[in-house]
């Protein structure tokens, strides 16, 4: 399959000329929250670099005529800003985010991954017809409040239902701090409706189930259909296969989107803040509950049970919260637990360590 990089950065970003007034960083998203982290003898020791792709053998870094790969690092995930440290490469300082969306890896042990990090929007793309769950929209709508990025509601498929308009309640029923966008992908409709979130020097990102509409929202915004054949094999030293693909891509404006792998199956670790701004209207009322420690269950004087009762709260809505709040705890506490579990651990072996010098 042939690939089109004409527009993977940096240079495809320049060849489109119409953000001329772009200098390099800028079309790579630099701006003044990472500028404001350095000192002027950091910038000409230690360049600043944005991790474009991240793949198994390392970590893809563009900046102004910088194009490297450095060793893989778990603190470190595409959209990431590092100062790039020449003499050793493996330690240049990674910039705080502006965002960050991590999530608890599949398999037993569980682990923390960080997804991406400095998205601006993500479009939470969702279509009518029975992908849509109003559920799903919260937890994406949760883990963009917790990862501090603008989640922004993307319905998709309105051609193929003759009343589009519930499907378009029902997303802004999730929150009035979310706008929401309906559309058909295909066509012209996302390069005007999506405008207002990329603009040059933005991050955005799409997440969503599969077959929603997310590579045909990127692809018209990128105008070419680079996310298609995005994908290519390569053979690593040990003679298998392994699959990498470009992660950050510019669209002719200068706004960046990224398309990572990995947003699936995302369950909330640590997102008790997020859950709380998305249903901040449970958390006025339960801050009327008589009992400080109210459980919302069958307390007298409880606040939320008696809005259910009044219909003003909507008592699935209660129980999508319910199971969030649940799910949350559970991960964050598994996680807890694991670090500190790490910690003896690790306390273990400098003890061993010891003794073993010592008998040296
Ligand atoms: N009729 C109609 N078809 C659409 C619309 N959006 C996407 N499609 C079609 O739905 C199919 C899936 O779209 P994709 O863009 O590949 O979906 P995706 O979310 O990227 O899927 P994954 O890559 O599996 O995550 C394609 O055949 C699209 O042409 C839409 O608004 N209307
Ligand atoms: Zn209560």
């Amino acid at each position: 399959m042939t690939r089109d990089y004409s527009n993977f950065l940096p240079r495809g970003a320049y060849a489109a000329g119409s953000h001329a007034k772009l200098d390099p960083l800028q079309a790579l998203g630099w701006h003044p929250f990472f500028a404001q982290q350095i000192s002027v003898d950091d910038l000409s020791s230690t360049p600043p670099v944005r991790i474009v792709e991240v793949h198994r053998s390392g970590l893809h870094a563009l900046g102004d005529d910088i194009d490297t790969v450095l060793p893989p690092r778990a603190d470190v995930t595409v959209g990431d800003w590092l100062m790039l440290d020449p003499s050793h490469p493996r330690s240049s300082r990674v910039l705080e985010r502006t965002s960050l969306i991590k999530r608890r890896a599949p398999g037993t042990d569980r682990q923390e991954q960080l997804i991406a990090a400095n998205i601006d929007t993500a479009f939470i793309v969702t279509s009518c017809n029975q992908d849509f769950k109003v559920a799903r929209l919260e937890r994406y709508a949760a883990l963009a409040f917790e990862a501090r990025i603008t989640p922004v509601i993307v319905v998709t498929k309105t051609d193929l239902v003759p009343d589009p308009q519930s499907y378009i309640d029902a997303a802004r029923a999730v929150s009035d701090m979310i706008d929401v966008v309906a559309l058909d992908a295909r066509g012209d409709a996302p390069r005007t409706e999506l405008t207002p979130w990329c603009k040059p020097g933005k991050t955005v990102a799409f997440l969503g189930s599969s077959g929603v509409g997310k590579s045909t929202l990127a692809n018209a915004l990128l105008e070419s259909q680079s996310i298609e054949t995005r994908t290519i094999r390569e053979d690593d030293a040990k003679g298998r296969h392994t699959t990498t693909r470009r992660e950050l891509h510019a669209m002719p404006n200068g706004c960046l989107i990224l398309d990572t792998p990995g947003m699936r199956e995302l369950q909330l670790t640590d997102a008790a803040d997020g859950i709380n701004d998305l249903f901040a209207d449970i958390q006025d009322l339960a801050a009327r509950c008589r009992f400080n420690d109210c459980q919302h269950e069958t307390e007298p004087g409880c606040a939320v049970l008696e809005a259910v009762d009044e219909g003003i709260l909507d008592a699935h809505r209660l129980g999508r919260w319910r199971k969030l709040m649940a799910e949350d705890a559970f991960n964050s506490a598994s996680l807890a637990e694991r670090r500190s579990r790490d910690k003896a651990f690790g306390k273990m072996v400098r003890g061993v360590k010891k003794i073993k010098d010592v008998r040296r």
